[in-house]
């Protein structure tokens, strides 16, 4: 019983009916004015508890829903009468099966444990198991997983994984009952990964708590169980390391793992610069393949005229210049993963061969007459939508039924509120270390500005933004003044002052249709251009001349750096140290 700051236990007998309710007569006496004297009655018979409302006056609510006629109780559940709260658990012995609980009923109980938790310093946890390769159905897995649990902890079938609900267990406990769940379902599902969050340092509300969980989950090898924590927002994928805290992100990345196992072509949707080349090597990493080459190629970003060389490869005296043979991509990446980015921009010709290539498994190189074999699991992102592409006749419907057998949308980074000032502090103090210098810390109002931007360019915009900063900043902590003058909006525009760095070219929405239809489009080649352009000139700029800082602020090979300044034509004064 939970009456104000307090908590009491009242145990009932095995058979009788029970009255509550302010009446000094009643077997469960609530002294609280919003509880009516006979307010409602239990009737305990043969282990089966049934709750009636005896026309009180503001009524009775099991799981919030108001109780009408006689309601059985299961363990778990909440009775609310008027300002006070009873929660009905049944100890030992027979308790008739609780219907299967579905995901919503389930986040309503964790709600309302999460309030308990605030009121009255309770605990409650969350497992998450993604059950991996198993024979068994979800629903088997959660008969299994209910019947080695308390009667008050819950279960609940969320997609392809099991939701449990362990309330007033201290850490240890909660630990070892969620080993425990692993062990009883391992039998059944060998590969099952688990992850446990608890309240209230992992979140204090549901969607927080089953997020860290999930995302623990995420992170666990199979078998075995990961326990939530701050350092769980990194996903640690060989040498990338990635944060991944938002739901959507987890439950992308879920799926990321899930489609890994299988050989199916993944087709990953999502704005520039969200992260589509993570999310592919993602893909590549957990899969079987993940010890053979990943090889990436941004179809925007070829020439069309070197395209099908470097494609498919080519034979000594293909063409003038080809002094010697060389294995194209596709041929590079047999055995392991082929990431095809901006798969959309590819010419007609090129989808052509690349579809024949990969319905037959061969390719000839240029200048040669000889098949090979390849061997390749395809991921190709686009930030276009690829089926609109299709109906302008501009991409073969055949090669999007090749490319697209899963599908998966990488949400745009304002999507991600968790995400921003992780990754935020996470590209500073990469770009403090870069640069020799002290980690900075970000200020409120400053992390107020990053969070209300829009994040045209997503994570790509915001690391270059960090980069600027820690090249910009004085003194240890990251004030508003120290972004880009672009991001400071309004601010910027009524105060006429020039912008430090001008916002980088908006990029087509491939979640607005209509947005994107009426707007002018130009070549995404020559936009990307433009932006790398503005860019090195900013970083000249931060970096006071010196190319090889300019180069390590944006993160470009040195020599690359140099080869383009000659390139983009850019005449700044310049010097190598
Ligand atoms: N979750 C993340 N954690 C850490 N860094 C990230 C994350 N997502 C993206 N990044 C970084 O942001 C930059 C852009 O990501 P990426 O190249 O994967 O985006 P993209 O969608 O493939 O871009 P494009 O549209 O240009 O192909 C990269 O430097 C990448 O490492």
């Amino acid at each position: 019983m939970l009456e104000g700051n307090s908590s009491s236990l009242r145990s009932l007998p095995r058979a009788g009916t029970l009255l509550i309710g302010r009446d000094a007569l009643a077997a469960i006496r609530l002294e609280d004015p919003s509880v009516s004297r006979r307010h409602a009655e239990l009737l305990v018979n043969e282990g089966e508890v049934r709750l009636s409302d005896l026309g009180s006056h503001n009524g009775v609510r099991v799981n919030g829903e108001r109780v009408v006629g006689a309601q059985v109780l299961y363990s778990g559940d909440v009775v609310t009468l008027g300002n006070i709260s009873l929660v009905f658990h049944c100890g030992e012995g027979a308790q008739p099966g609780r219907p299967p609980l579905e995901e919503p009923a389930l986040r309503v109980r964790l709600s309302e444990e999460l309030e308990r938790v605030l009121g009255y310093e309770r605990a409650v946890s969350v497992v998450v198991l993604e059950p991996g390769a198993t024979h068994a159905s979800l629903p088997e897995l959660v008969r299994t997983a209910t019947a080695s649990l308390r009667m008050m902890d819950l279960v609940c079938q969320s997609a392809n994984a099991l939701v449990v609900m362990l309330p007033e267990l201290e850490e240890e406990a909660a630990e070892e009952a969620a080993q425990n769940i692993l062990e009883v379902l391992s039998p059944l599902a060998p590969q099952a990964r688990a992850g446990l969050a608890s309240a209230p340092q992992d979140g204090l509300n549901a969607d927080a708590l089953i997020a860290a969980a999930r995302a623990a989950a995420l992170a666990a090898p199979p078998g075995s169980l990961q326990i939530s924590g701050p350092t769980l927002y990194r996903l640690e994928l060989g040498e990338r390391s990635l944060v991944v805290a938002d739901a959507a992100m987890v439950r992308t990345y879920e799926l990321l793992r899930r489609l890994s196992a299988c050989a199916l072509p993944v087709l990953i949707h999502g704005e520039t610069g969200s992260g589509k080349e993570n999310a592919a090597w993602a893909v590549h990493y957990w899969s079987p393949r993940a010890e053979k080459p990943f090889v990436a190629l941004n179809c925007s970003a070829i020439p069309e005229s070197l395209a099908e060389s470097e494609l498919f490869g080519y034979e000594r005296g293909a063409f003038s210049g080809a002094d010697k043979s060389k294995a194209g991509l596709l041929e590079r990446a047999s055995g392991g993963t082929l990431f095809l980015d901006e798969v959309a921009e590819l010419s007609p010709a090129l989808q052509a061969k690349l579809l024949r290539a990969l319905e037959q498994k061969r390719l000839t190189r240029l200048g040669d007459s000889r098949e090979r074999e390849v061997d390749l699991r395809i991921v190709a992102a686009t930030h276009r939508v690829l089926t609109k592409e299709v109906e302008a006749g501009r991409f073969r419907e055949d090669l999007f039924f090749r490319l697209s057998a899963a599908v998966v949308m990488l949400p745009p980074l304002r999507d991600r509120p968790r995400e921003l000032p992780l990754l935020a502090r996470a590209f500073l103090a990469e770009a403090c270390a870069r640069a020799g210098r002290l980690p900075l810390s970000i200020s409120a109002g400053t992390m107020g500005v990053l969070s209300a931007h829009s994040w045209k360019g997503n994570v790509r915009e915001l690391r270059n933004v960090l980069e600027y900063a820690a090249a910009t900043a004085s003194g240890p902590i990251l004030e508003p003044s120290h972004l880009p003058d672009y991001l400071l909006g309004s601010r910027t525009e009524a105060s006429g002052t020039p912008a430090s760095s001008s916002p980088p070219p908006a990029a087509p929405e491939a979640h607005d249709a209509p947005a994107a239809a009426s707007r002018a489009f130009r070549p995404i080649a020559e936009e990307l251009r433009e932006l790398e352009r503005q860019r090195m000139l900013e970083a000249l700029t931060a970096a006071g001349g010196v190319q090889r800082h300019a180069a390590q602020l944006i993160g470009m090979p040195l020599r690359t750096f140099a080869f383009k300044l000659k390139k983009y034509k850019i005449q700044k004064k310049v010097t190598l140290e």
